[in-house]
């Protein structure tokens, strides 16, 4: 166990300092499979989404700072392990202290002695961290304002869902089998599985791709439930020429060609990104045309052709859907939403002008800030007079979906 101990410290160190938690993984822990690489990302992302109570209760551990930040993650994993974990405690104090002599071998000690503090003061520390915001809601401070300020009523369940372990669910491809089924073959090979209306499926419990049924060969593919909203929302019909305008992964993508046959154009402006729309297409047998270019800049990449239906999956907070990727509460500041918007609006007013009349665009992101949703399209909507909302959208993450927010807009 030590080994995952010192790489979940180095993944966390790494990631911390302003890098993506998945990235981060992809390099370091390249060679990493298995059952090992299940812990390491249970190790990374639960710390992670504990980070503000395990911050709080290390800070109070210690007598002053460490000037060793690998010692300090460390100390973050293991007393994930010991608040979070099934791990035999005793066990992830030996481990911790062998890791550390790895690292720094006249800090051993310290670490035995915080890990023990924690054991024995685990009460007293638990009552004081109630006390504190940050490791209450396990959000930054800024963060926990804004979704007090835009959901009165229903902030506590927002951030405690942030929280949670994100649900795993799939997207059942209806070009070659129905929801039902693909659960009873989902059953066959003992994987429990429940309906979530439409195409979506969710798992009872997570499980490597490879282990899904004809997953190889497009059968289904891995797709939240809120994600999957995108399809109606576009209004779509056979013989359409689309445009998603934000494409990579290619998720909704590989979604619209599976439910109707389209001349549909995907762009991104990240080309390495691009590629996953290019292998997603493969696995799922669709055919779509791939640009490279700025959404923001059409001139670049545009054949002058108008689209009667354009998707804007728009870069985003991702405020809602923390709890996949938790590195997003720590590294993100309060400044970035504005910066967000920004492009936002810049990607939307650009897009606007390859709609032909009569056409609509959704505007889509995963985020549950006002600033960049309903209060984003009210600015859009006073700056156009030839648009006009048709209907919006605003989930918060629950046991069923992410958070996600949906605005179509037609074009008179
Ligand atoms: C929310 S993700 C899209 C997810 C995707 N629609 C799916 O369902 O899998 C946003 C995407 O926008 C891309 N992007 C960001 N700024 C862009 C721009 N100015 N022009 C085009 N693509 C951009 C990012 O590279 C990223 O792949």
């Amino acid at each position: 166990m030590y080994q995952n101990q010192l790489l979940a410290a180095r993944i966390l160190d790494t990631t911390l300092d302003g890098h993506n938690l998945n990235d981060v993984l992809g390099r370091l822990a390249a060679g990493v499979d298995g059952p090992e690489r299940a812990q390491l990302i249970d190790l990374t992302h639960g710390a992670l989404r504990r980070y503000g109570s395990l911050r709080a209760r290390l800070d109070r551990l210690l007598s002053r700072p460490l000037t060793e930040p690998l010692i300090d993650r460390l100390l973050i994993v293991a007393l994930y392990q010991l608040e979070a974990t099934r791990a035999a405690p005793y066990a992830v104090v030996d481990h911790a202290v062998r890791a550390a002599e790895k690292l720094s071998p006249r800090l051993k000690s310290l670490v035995n002695a915080v890990l023990r503090n924690a054991q024995r003061r685990k009460d007293e520390l638990d009552a004081e961290l109630t006390r504190d915001p940050v490791a209450f809601w396990n959000h930054p401070e800024w963060w926990i304002a804004l979704v007090r300020q835009a959901w009165p009523r229903d902030w506590k369940k927002v951030l405690d869902a942030a929280n949670q372990h994100p649900p795993m669910t799939l997207r059942v491809n209806r070009r070659q089998i129905s929801a039902d089924g693909y659960l009873h073959e989902l059953a066959d090979a003992g994987i429990e599985a429940e309906s979530l209306g439409g195409d979506a499926v969710r798992l009872l419990r997570p499980v490597p791709v490879d282990r899904l049924p004809g997953f190889q060969s497009g059968r289904a593919s891995v797709q939240d439930a809120g994600a999957q909203r995108a399809g109606s929302w576009l209004d779509v019909t056979d013989g359409m020429r689309v445009l998603d305008a934000c494409a990579a992964p290619g998720g909704k993508t590989g979604q619209l060609l599976e439910c109707h046959t389209l001349d549909l154009v995907a762009l991104d402006h990240d080309s390495e990104r691009l590629r996953r729309v290019t292998q997603n297409l493969e696995r799922l047998s669709l055919q779509a045309t791939l640009a490279t270019g700025d959404a923001g800049a059409p001139q670049g990449w545009w054949d002058g052709r108008p689209f009667d239906r354009i998707l804007a999956d728009v870069p985003c907070s991702a405020s809602g859907v923390a709890r996949r990727h938790p590195d997003i509460k720590w590294n993100r500041r309060s400044n970035d939403i504005r910066a967000f918007a920004a492009t936002q609006r810049r990607i939307m007013d650009a897009l606007w002008g390859l709609l032909a009349p009569g056409g609509k665009m959704l505007y889509a992101t995963c985020s549950i800030f006002p600033g960049e949703n309903r209060e984003q399209i009210d600015a859009f909507l006073a700056r156009h007079d030839d648009a006009g909302l048709e209907g919006d959208e605003q989930l918060l993450p629950d046991s069923d979906h992410d958070g996600f927010y949906y605005a179509r807009i037609a074009k008179r």
